[in-house]
Order: structure tokens, then sequence, then C-alpha cells
């Protein structure tokens, strides 16, 4: 058994990459890509993707990259519903109602109840992210939801590594305890927020950061 409850022969192995380093043992860093591919990934916003489908082998490679994350304790806490064709209505329905539940009167805002009533029908694919909270909470919440954040991370290079917009949404539906009741988590894991999938129906999108010095201190002695 693993620490995630499940029986060992039911894990993935993973072979070395094919530019593992037999002299060294440990991976060749193709740092140039990597780092193009990190600076290039984007959010897109779903009315900025295309109904062009997703194939299924990009999909599962995206999901599966995304269970590669780091995981402490090996809990591998993510768990992801995808919605695609005539489900992303369903779900689209549930947000906007689940918004308006949840959303105190004087805080309403009609454009928002309007746009979440439609976002799941730009892009062809829109998953779900949860948190499933280990039995013996031996992990702190903190790290289980810190891991999910990196697999969103995976989904999000894999996403771009083929040309792909990647949006991560947390709006208070998204995010919400009824979220979490519709994707069939329990009530001690957490919806984590939408991922939308597609192709930009725009230019790729280009950003900016502030200067890395800005936030590092170097600490010598
Ligand atoms: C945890 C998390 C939640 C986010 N939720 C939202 C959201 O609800 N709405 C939104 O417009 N953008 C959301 N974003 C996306 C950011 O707006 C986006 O990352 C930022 O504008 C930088 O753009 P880039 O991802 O293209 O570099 C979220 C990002 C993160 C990391």
């Amino acid at each position: 058994m693993t620490a995630s409850g499940r029986p060992r022969s039911e894990l993935i192995k993973i072979a070395p990459p094919i530019s593992f380093d037999k002299l060294s043992t440990r991976p060749l860093m193709h740092s140039e890509s990597n780092t193009s591919l990190i600076r290039l990934r984007r959010s897109i916003k779903p009315a900025q993707l295309s109904d062009r489908p997703v194939s299924d082998k990009i999909l599962r490679e995206i999901i599966e990259n995304a269970t590669w994350a780091p995981t402490h304790g090996m809990t591998e806490p993510w768990r992801f519903t995808v919605y695609q064709g005539a489900a992303r209505k369903r779900l689209a329905d549930f947000l906007a109602s689940t918004y308006k539940s949840i959303t105190p009167p004087e805080q309403f805002k009609p454009n928002k109840y309007e746009a979440l009533g439609k976002s799941p029908l730009f892009g062809p694919v829109v998953i779900a992210v949860g948190m499933e909270r280990q039995e013996s909470e031996k992990i702190s919440e903190l790290d289980e939801v810190m891991a999910v954040a990196c697999a969103v991370q995976n989904m999000h290079l894999t996403c771009a590594s083929h040309g792909l917009g990647g949006f991560w949404s947390t709006n208070v539906a998204a995010t919400s305890d009824a979220m979490r009741d519709f994707t069939g988590l329990k009530p001690k894991d957490r919806s984590l927020g939408l991922f939308y999938i597609g192709y930009p129906n725009c230019e790729w999108p280009t950003s900016q950061r502030q200067p890395a010095d800005e936030k590092i201190q170097w600490v010598h002695e």
C-alpha cells in the first residue's frame, strides 16, 4: 500500500528521460528550451479560446503531467473532473446559479453572473481542480494545496508546449463548497477552481514581470 492508499501495482512508473546522463546519473537539463517555455506560458481568458477541439492524446498528456508534480508524503492530492461537450453547459449553469445563491444581494453583480454562465462554453475543455484531503491529515492542508498548485503549473506548461492557452479561474463559485460537492469530493476536500484549456483565437499574448532582483535576498553568511 502507498501513502495515497492505492496498491503499489496500480502506480505508474516512468522510465528515465531519453537524455538521461548515465555518467552523472542526473537528467540533462535543456535549460534554454525549458526557460523559453516557462516564460512563454500564458493565461488566456476563456473568451479568447476557440472551439477547435483538443485531442484526447494531448488532454491525457496535460493531466498525466499534472500528476508528476511534487507531493509531500506521496499523497498525490490532485483530483480532476474534465468537462467537455454538453457537460460544459451543465457546469456553466451550475456556476451562475451558485454565484447567485452564495453572493449577498448587495454584492451581486449581474455582469459576473452572466459571464459565469457563459465562460465554460468558449473553449472545448474545462477541468475542475480539486484537492483530496488525506484520511490521516498528517500532511498539512497548506502542503496539499501547494502540491495541487504545482500540478496546475504542469498543466499550464504542457498546454503552452502545444500552443494551447490555459486559464486558472478561482472565482467564488468555482472554489465553493457547492463546487466541491458538484464534483463528488468529500467535505474535507476542497475545490481549487477551474482550468480552462483551448487554442487561442487571438495572437499569443505577451507579459512582463518585475526584475527578479527586487524579489531576492542573497544570504551568504
Ligand atoms: C492561484 C491562481 C488563481 C487565479 N485565478 C484567476 C481568476 O480567478 N481570474 C483571473 O482573471 N485570473 C486568475 N489567475 C490568472 C492570473 O490572472 C494570471 O496568472 C496573471 O494575470 C499573469 O498572467 P500569465 O499567467 O499569463 O503570466 C489566477 C492565477 C493563479 C496563480
